[in-house]
């Protein structure tokens, strides 16, 4: 019977999906895909449900970030491990604030497949949509999609899972980050393990978009523990559905329905309170605390008119979600210089609104959402180093959307710190 929903879930349309040009070879490697081992434990993943649960009841906070795009050649041990220790660096700053325990899920071990705006780039080329489709180089066979890479995908994942997994056991270093601003360094610098607190087993989990539906559908186990029979993702604990990708008669909204996993859904400004309704009936059919997580990106100068109408129904209905804030998916915009950026300052303003609301009507402003990294990159503006459009070239290095550095970073979790207060 589940076999049944699947297939007629994704005979739904889909969204953002490559155009394969051999659709024979991208179906063997699905079957390939098939085979292998799932790359997160079952056991994770409702440890992680659990986690969640409290989260939607107030008792704990959810931080979630790592890049915007992993990459294949990115998928290095000191850039994981910088990612992490970045997220334990933040996730101890809103514990101590928040005076609750803080659950991590980090952008990674799969987070390699993005939607985009548009088809083609600039120079008439089908648009780079992440590693596990095909390379950002500016050539026709660079871009063209190659199911191939879908291996290549799920090979990173798991030894990027394997990483985490050794990391979470053995504890990881957090960076010293030296704020800009009290007589550091201009940009943060990092230092390992010269002072920090001594590393210590943590929990850390790991998520991507729900993008490319032929690789999600392609590691799935049958979860009978649940009120129904569903599917669980083999791939990530936590998997989200974007804002681009959010169709309510689309594949991935009905994909989503049959998986067990705990599920994030992006609300963009186009959102109204009633389709959020119907998200969550569809998505949290058996009223599970936590199950299903609402992710608002409304941009700064919105979220105080567009959030509340949604909150106010969501909360009518009874339903226990978890309220996240993404500030960085509705503050993108373009330098003078030609950047895609994103302000430190507009970041902060969309946390502080969204903070506002949830104090305001009474509900758990219960995580935030962030493209972050541990490297010292130059893709996003402002913060207490005050980088500006001039710096932006010197490190910007994401192979998609800006992601904040280090310093800026621990900067927002302090910024997140005083809202938690
Ligand atoms: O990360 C999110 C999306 O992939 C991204 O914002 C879309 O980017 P584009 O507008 O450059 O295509
Ligand atoms: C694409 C993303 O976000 P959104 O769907 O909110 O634009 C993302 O988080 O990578």
């Amino acid at each position: 019977m589940l076999a049944g929903r699947l297939s007629a879930a994704l005979a739904r349309p889909a969204a953002q999906q490559p155009c394969w040009p051999d659709a024979d070879r991208a179906e063997a490697v699905v079957g390939l895909l098939h085979e292998a081992e799932p790359i997160v434990a079952p056991e994770e993943t409702a440890r992680l449900s659990a986690r969640l649960a409290s989260v939607a009841r107030g008792e704990a906070f959810l931080l979630q970030g790592g890049d915007c795009a992993e990459t294949f050649a990115g998928n290095t041990e000191p850039h994981l491990r910088a990612n992490l220790g970045l997220l334990e660096r933040m996730g101890e700053v809103l514990a101590e604030a928040a005076g609750l325990p803080v659950v991590k899920i980090a952008r990674m071990a799969g987070q390699f497949a993005k939607p985009r705006s548009s088809t083609v780039d600039a120079l008439g080329l089908p648009v780079y949509r992440g590693d596990i489709v095909n390379s950002p180089e500016c050539t026709v066979a660079a871009r063209t999609p190659d199911p191939h890479r879908m291996l290549l995908a799920y090979a990173h994942a798991a030894g990027a899972m394997d990483l985490v997994r050794k990391l979470c056991a053995e504890g990881i270093e957090e960076p010293l980050v030296a704020l800009a601003g009290a007589g550091h360094p201009a940009r943060g610098e990092r230092r390992f393990g010269d002072g920090g607190r001594p590393a210590r087993p943590t929990e850390i989990y790991v998520s991507h978009e729900m993008l490319l539906l032929d690789y999600e559908r392609a590691v799935l186990w049958a979860d009978p523990g649940g009120p129904e029979p569903r599917l669980s993702s083999g791939l990530a604990h936590f998997l989200w559905i974007g804002e681009r990708t959010r169709q309510p008669d689309g594949a991935h909204i009905a994909f989503a329905e049959l998986l067990s996993n705990p599920i994030g859904l992006k609300l963009g400004p186009s959102c109204t309170p009633e389709e959020v309704a119907e998200y969550v009936r569809r998505l949290d059919p058996h009223r599970t605390p936590g199950r299903l997580t609402l992710v608002s990106r409304m941009g700064h100068a919105q979220v105080r008119e567009l959030l509340p109408p949604i909150v106010e129904k969501v909360t009518a209905s009874g339903h226990e979600v978890i309220w996240q804030c993404d500030p960085m998916h509705g503050n993108t915009r373009t330098s003078g210089n030609g950047y895609k950026t994103r302000h430190f300052g507009h970041v902060v303003a969309e946390l502080a609104g969204f903070f506002e609301v949830h104090r305001r009507l009474g509900t758990h402003a219960g995580g935030i959402h962030v493209e972050v990294t541990g490297d010292d990159v130059t893709e996003c503006l402002g913060g207490a180093a005050g980088l500006t459009e001039a710096d932006l070239p010197g490190r910007y290095l994401t192979a998609c959307d800006p992601r904040l550095n280090a310093g800026q970073s621990v900067e927002l979790a302090f910024a997140v710190a005083k809202m938690l207060r």
